[in-house]
């Protein structure tokens, strides 16, 4: 019999090389890695079984078996499921393909600490946790369907060897010869605290097997889904979200519920308290998964909830669907999308009693998950009202979060949009000159920094018959809004601003100053303190959200702007004075072409000629000294 030997994929020796040197105390972990890993490859078995019965060979009594040999140190754990074959052993034991461990690798890299040994807690990692305990690991495997068995070792240092083994039936057996410190892990009242603290919830029998014949169950040996709420411990809903969707945080919510009526399901669904690492992965996959009378099926079938829930986990068992459905057959299945349709009810209700009953929860949930849940305002229509109550926002108001019908309350006599302005973060939108006369008339104003808002605003348009309005587009329409300060309200133009006559000489000069490169220039009367500002004009898109488009090349060119002037700032009123008195004066032509840099500067954007703008600042400059 030949034996081939290997080296470990880089990353997998070095992570070998932490989990043997680890201190991490909990070397339990080992175990419900291993074991979660022989009820997977059960449940592999059991949905491949369905179309080809023939690969369970007469031996459809899924379990897992823990023998222990105290005289030898060795622990084995051994189960029925759907085994591998050469090529598996080589793609799952010698690299890292699998999630649990690349997000270990990669937390790795970004920690501090470069042996941070409680993230293998956090995480798990999954089969080579073996080598915590055990010096040297075989495994015995042999793929259902297939007739050759193999046999896998490795002292865990850099090489692992692969030859044909006999086995008789499928499956896979894991033998840990355990090193001296860890004989505890052959001793029965052992293995039976470690069954029920991390595995108790699995589906199948954890079974220890004894010299004596009497075998005994270690775990309840049912779908923690099927039992009753009432005898499930916070600790068990705990573990089994931790198994059941790789993750590593605790549940903010975990909803267990029993559909009733026409359509009959069990749901178990989880809030997390953190983001999934690929929350924001372009493939929008989902982590729940489906079981049809507890025979798992698929996870994260896009018709099983829509993808702004993608950050839901859990598990859907439904009593309608038939056993034999195949992935492909659940597309447009009408039992689904009943279910789909049920799942994102009870989610939104869910959500909306949070909402109203523990809002600081809510807005963190909002903080690390609104960006996605925002996708449901344009892709899901039926329930766009129930999202858009929910939605937080970030506003001029104040520092916290506001709801839009808080905004709403808040709305002044004769204002009739509910304004934003969007961009990439909060502080810098609060800077914005365009909100001068926003502030100065107390009108609150939205401030927008997730680049989904350009999407879901363009489609949504109201929230109770109220236009959202940028405050960088079009009219500001201010002067029907009453102001908190009554003698704001006072018509002060006519003592205080440029005159009708010298405002339009200084206009029409800068726009022959500026020519093609502004739509439009025009008296602004959302400006309070700064001289000018950029706008774009009622029909184009939002500044911000036009520039973020282009950066994501969504738009080729960014459209000509309107540049909007204060009539009160004292610049305006002394560059007016000369335009009426002479029109072609040189400085004008420099003055427009400086104000629209500036207009752009404070806009964030770069300046298409900087040595020119710096040429012009230092003529003024020197002018402005007297020189
Ligand atoms: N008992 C087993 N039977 C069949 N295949 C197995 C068994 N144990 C491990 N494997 C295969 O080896 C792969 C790697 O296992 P490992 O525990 O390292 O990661 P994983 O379980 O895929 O990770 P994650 O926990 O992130 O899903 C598994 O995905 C599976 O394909």
């Amino acid at each position: 019999m030949t034996e081939e030997k290997m080296r470990f994929e880089a990353e997998v020796s070095r992570l070998l090389d932490i989990v043997v040197h680890s201190l991490y105390s909990n070397k339990d972990i080992f175990l419900r890695e291993l074991i979660s890993n022989a009820s997977d490859a059960c449940d592999k078995l059991r949905y491949e079984a369905i179309a080809k019965p023939e690969l369970l060979a007469g031996d459809s009594e899924f379990k897992v078996r823990l023998l222990t040999d105290n005289v030898r140190n060795v622990l084995t754990i051994a189960d029925n499921g759907i085994g591998m074959n050469k090529t598996d052993l080589i793609e799952n034991l010698g690299t890292i393909a699998n999630s649990g461990t690349a997000k270990f690798v990669e937390a790795l890299s970004k920690s501090d600490k470069a042996k941070d040994v409680d993230l293998i807690g956090q995480f798990g990692v999954g089969f080579y946790s073996a080598f915590m305990v055990a010096g040297q690991v075989d495994v015995v495997t042999k793929k259902a369907g297939e007739d050759q068995a193999w046999k896998w070792s490795s002292d865990g240092k850099g090489e692992y060897t692969i030859a044909e083994a006999e086995m008789e039936g499928h499956g896979t057996q894991i033998t840990l010869h355990l090193t001296d410190d860890f004989k505890e892990f052959t001793e029965e009242y052992r293995l039976r605290h470690i069954v029920k603290t991390y595995s108790d919830h699995i589906g199948i029998p954890v079974v220890l097997m004894k010299a004596d014949g009497n075998d005994e169950t270690l775990n309840e040996a049912s779908a923690l889904w099927t039992r009753p709420k009432s005898d499930i411990t916070d600790e068990q809903y705990k573990e089994f979200y931790k198994h059941n969707s790789h993750a590593f945080d605790d549940p903010w919510k975990t909803i267990h519920y029993q559909a009733e009526g026409a359509i009959e399901y069990t749901g178990l669904l989880f809030l997390p308290t953190m983001r999934p690492f690929d929350l924001y992965d372009p493939a929008r996959k989902g982590h729940l998964k489906l079981y049809v009378r507890k025979v798992f099926i698929t996870e994260g079938a896009d018709d099983l909830l829509p993808p702004w829930l993608r950050f839901v986990s859990g598990v859907v068992d439904s009593q309608d669907l038939p056993l034999n459905i195949s992935r492909e057959m659940l597309q447009h299945n009408p039992v689904l999308t009943k279910i789909k349709n049920g799942l994102t009810k009870k989610l939104l209700s869910e959500l909306e009693t949070a909402s109203n009953k523990d809002s600081k929860g809510f807005e963190t949930f909002w903080e690390n998950f609104g960006s996605v849940v925002k996708e449901g305002l344009y892709e899901d229509y039926t329930n766009r009202d129930r999202i858009l109550k929910l939605a937080r926002f970030r506003s001029t108001h104040s520092d916290g979060w506001t709801t839009l019908a808080d905004y709403v309350s808040r709305m002044k006599d004769g204002q009739k949009a509910i304004y934003y302005i969007s961009g990439e973060d909060v502080d810098a939108l609060k800077r914005s000159p365009q909100l001068e006369g926003f502030a100065a008339k107390g009108i609150e104003v939205l401030l927008l920094t997730d680049p989904v808002d350009e999407f879901w605003l363009p489609s949504v348009g109201q929230f109770e018959e109220k236009d959202f309005k940028s405050v960088t587009r079009g009219g500001a329409d201010l002067a029907d809004v009453k102001s908190d300060d009554k003698d704001d309200d006072k018509d002060d133009k006519k003592d205080d601003a440029a005159s009708d006559a010298s405002l339009d000489a200084l206009i029409a000069s800068i726009k022959i100053a500026l020519g093609t490169s502004i739509k439009d220039v025009r008296e602004s009367d959302r400006l309070t303190s700064s001289a000018c500002c950029l706008i774009a004009d009622e029909t184009g898109m939002d500044l911000r959200m036009e520039r973020l488009m282009k950066q994501h090349n969504r738009v080729d060119e960014i459209s000509p702007r309107i540049l909007e002037i204060n009539p009160k700032h004292s610049l305006i009123k002394k560059l007016s004075d000369i335009a009426i008195k002479d029109a072609k004066t040189p400085i004008l032509h420099d003055a427009a072409l400086l104000l629209l840099d500036q207009a752009r500067i404070l806009e964030g954007e770069a300046l298409p000629d900087p040595v020119s703008f710096a040429r012009r600042l230092d003529l003024v400059m020197e002018k402005g000294l007297g020189s």
